[in-house]
């Protein structure tokens, strides 16, 4: 029954659709978001713009930053019933936690099943700010204390830290989880992003597709990463151990993790500014030996670079939150807050000419056989 077909598995390297929000050359290692590069979005943009051109197609201006930024703070609400299912479920893994939250969203906001233009913008701004919220809510409960309050003074990078720590932060740290968030914004048809397009194309609503992305981001060859980057940079334990780590690990056939990806073969652009926030961050609080592990880990896979297997966005991101002091557990979660308006854009694109996705697989399974009654049955050999 099987035909010649050609089978693109992992469906490597197929368009699927236009999409004017990012532009990814993996040849050169580049990324743009609506034209503009991500280095100069990085150095010079706020987050809350990175969310407005993402999701309206142009930088602000003042006022209609302004405005959007209202929306945004205005929306960092929870209802109290949230309060409760996180602490129904407080020693389940952050992510979990987060996805069962945004699910049980969707049954307790009036307006979660409405799957227009603009109930999808109301629900993805919405979501936007209570993601923070319900990260920093479990890490609050499981740790004993009460969640902290939203500040509405505070921009939603500074508000994340806020409700994390407890504490005002610098403008240094605000601006490094700003800078995070905006690295992370948005990546094209990534496989979160992917998945949540599929659920869009069933015409479900935004809440649903949200909840799809999360599962999906949450595994280790995708955002789950930045994890196990900081695992592995605490298992080599010294630079001069990470020669012999990689060495085991090409010999084990097993990825290094925090290397490779589906589409850049050159660095992720991304990557440098993470970079070079672990190596300030390291310096300035005394504890350069994590950027020089990681150096380590990159020098010796460079044989492996002229293969096109680099650093990617993770491989630094683990150890500026490790710096931090944040939980492992809450580097995915945090890959989420970025990644919100990335998931909206798509969504909204998705919904705008919608279509189900809908591949196919080719059959291999056994040929056309008979029935056999239960009472005829014999144990397979
Ligand atoms: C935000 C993000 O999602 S970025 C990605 C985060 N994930 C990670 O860092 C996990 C580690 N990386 C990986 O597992 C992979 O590189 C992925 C899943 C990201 C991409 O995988 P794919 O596009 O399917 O590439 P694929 O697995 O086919 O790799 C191609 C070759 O590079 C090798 N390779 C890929 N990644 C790695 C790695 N991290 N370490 C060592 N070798 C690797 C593969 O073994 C394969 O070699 P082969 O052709 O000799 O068999
Ligand atoms: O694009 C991808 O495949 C993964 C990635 O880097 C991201 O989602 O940021």
């Amino acid at each position: 029954m099987t035909q010649d077909v050609k089978i693109n598995r992992g469906l490597k390297g197929i368009y699927f659709e236009r999409s004017g929000v990012s532009h990814i050359d993996g040849a050169k290692g580049e990324l743009l978001y609506r034209g503009y590069t991500i280095h100069d979005l990085a150095e010079h943009a706020t987050f809350e713009e990175v969310c407005y051109l993402l999701i309206h197609g142009d930088l602000p201006t003042a006022a209609q930053l302004s405005a959007f930024d209202d929306q945004l703070r205005a929306a960092r609400q929870l209802p109290l019933a949230i309060y409760d299912i996180i602490r129904a479920c407080q020693g389940g893994h952050p992510m979990d936690v987060l996805r069962t939250a945004v699910s049980a969203l969707a049954a307790l906001e009036p307006d979660s099943q409405d799957a227009s233009e603009e109930g999808f913008l109301r629900n993805g701004l919405r979501l936007t700010a209570q993601v923070p919220m319900i990260i920093a809510a479990h890490e609050a409960i499981r740790n004993g204390r009460d969640p902290v309050p939203a500040d509405p003074d505070l921009s939603h990078a500074a508000n994340w830290l806020w409700m994390l720590k407890g504490e005002k932060p610098s403008l240094e740290a605000a601006r490094l989880a700003d800078v995070d968030f905006i690295l992370h914004a948005e990546h094209g048809a990534n496989a979160s992003s992917f998945a949540a397009r599929v659920t869009v194309g069933t015409e479900a609503n935004l809440h649903g597709a949200m909840v799809t992305a999360l599962s999906t981001l949450a595994g280790p060859a995708h955002g789950g990463a930045a994890e196990d980057v900081m695992k592995m940079v605490a298992e080599i334990g010294r630079p001069d151990n990470a020669a012999a780590y990689v060495k085991a690990k090409r010999a084990a056939r097993e990825p290094v993790t925090g290397f490779g990806h589906r589409v850049y073969r050159a660095e992720d652009p991304r990557a440098r500014h993470m970079r070079d926030g672990v190596r300030k961050l390291g310096e300035e609080m005394g504890a350069p030996q994590w950027y020089e592990i990681l150096q380590a880990v990159v020098e010796a896979m460079k044989p492996y670079a002229r293969h096109g297997l680099n650093v990617n966005v993770d491989f630094y991101s683990g150890v500026i939150y490790q710096l931090h002091g944040i939980p492992m557990d809450l580097y995915v979660p945090i890959f989420a807050i970025g990644r919100m308006p990335g998931w909206l854009v798509q969504c909204l694109e998705q919904r705008r000419s919608n279509i189900l996705i809908r591949p196919l697989t080719l059959y291999n399974g056994p040929d056309p056989r008979a029935y056999v009654p239960i009472s005829d049955r014999k144990s397979a050999p």
